[in-house]
């Protein structure tokens, strides 16, 4: 389903304002929020709401919200691309470097050299061997990451074959959540923990974004990684300002260079502040902290 930005132009105490009774207003539906500063010396801030669904009826709740508020503005529509990169995933089956890491499949076990972090992973009905753009983005900047963070736990929602799971429990020998919407994904993702020895290390669960008990149990996580489409990762910026510790970082990816902004924006209104973009084949690996 596309989704559409609506925007508008207000002052920062206008949109600080407008931010905090849109959050109200569209509560129950998670929409996204988002405000970006545009030009600070003449106070020019962008306020916007990522709709899905009947853009009209969001629209006219929108209005409704800024005339309570007696904040009347000309509202904007952008419609954002969708994108369909499933079908571009599994596009070759060779071994995958990223940084330390050696992503492979059984028959290039004789390939691993010293010194790499390998993690086996047959192609199966998940998404996740490396290939990807988006997978071999995560793995750099989570190396990084954990090299300069030293993370205690960490989640990797969508975790597809595992791949990004297991080599954050090989790298820093912490426990990772690795849950995923289908629970086909789930038992190959538990499989390949099995497989690259972390089964100690690495919980497979299925659920949908941050709806399971298990979440309240392991909450707060210090490092989040998820690479879903740019859609559900501003969906779900609310959900993972609650879960991540103070301090912590989340990285973000299944974003084309395109949608970076919208994602940046969704996830500096929920308090996170930007550190970095890797650019890798049209598509964007974000770190984000709080
Ligand atoms: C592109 S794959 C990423 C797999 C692996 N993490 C990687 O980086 O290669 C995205 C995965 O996220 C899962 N997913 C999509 N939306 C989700 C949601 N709202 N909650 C949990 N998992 C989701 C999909 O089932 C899929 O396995």
């Amino acid at each position: 389903m596309t989704q559409t930005r609506l925007y508008f132009i207000a002052r920062k105490i206008e949109a600080e304002c407008i931010f905090a009774a849109l959050e109200v207003a569209f509560e129950d539906e998670g929409l996204p929020i988002a405000v970006i500063e545009v030009d600070e010396d003449r106070d020019i801030h962008e306020v916007s709401l990522y709709a899905d669904g009947d853009v009209d009826v969001v629209e006219a709740r929108l209005k409704d919200t800024l005339t309570g508020l007696a904040l009347p503005k000309p509202i904007e529509r952008e419609t954002l691309p969708d994108v369909d990169w499933v079908t571009r995933s599994l596009e070759g089956l060779k071994p995958v470097r990223a940084g330390r890491f050696f992503v492979h499949g059984a028959h290039d076990r004789d390939s691993r050299r010293s010194g790499d972090l390998a993690i086996e992973i047959e192609a199966g009905l998940a998404f996740g061997t490396g290939h990807h753009g988006t997978t071999s983005g995560c793995l750099e900047m989570l190396e990084q990451v954990v090299r300069r963070e030293q993370p205690r736990n960490a989640l990797d929602l969508g975790t597809g074959s595992a791949v990004l799971a297991i080599a954050l429990a090989k790298l820093a020998h912490i426990p990772v959540l690795a849950t995923d919407i289908d629970p086909v994904a789930v038992k190959v993702a538990a499989g390949n923990a099995r497989l690259n020895h972390v089964k100690a290390l690495v919980e497979a669960v299925t659920a949908p974004g941050f709806h399971h008990p298990i979440f309240a149990a392991r909450a707060p996580f210090d490092l989040i990684v998820a690479n879903i489409l740019a859609r559900p990762l501003m969906r779900l910026a609310p959900e993972m300002a609650r879960h991540i510790s103070l301090g912590g970082s989340i990285v973000l990816s299944g974003i084309l260079d395109r949608q970076r902004d919208a994602v940046v924006s969704a996830y500096v209104g929920q308090q996170f502040r930007h550190v970095r973009t890797l650019h890798r084949e049209g598509w964007v690996t974000i770190h984000l902290k709080r």
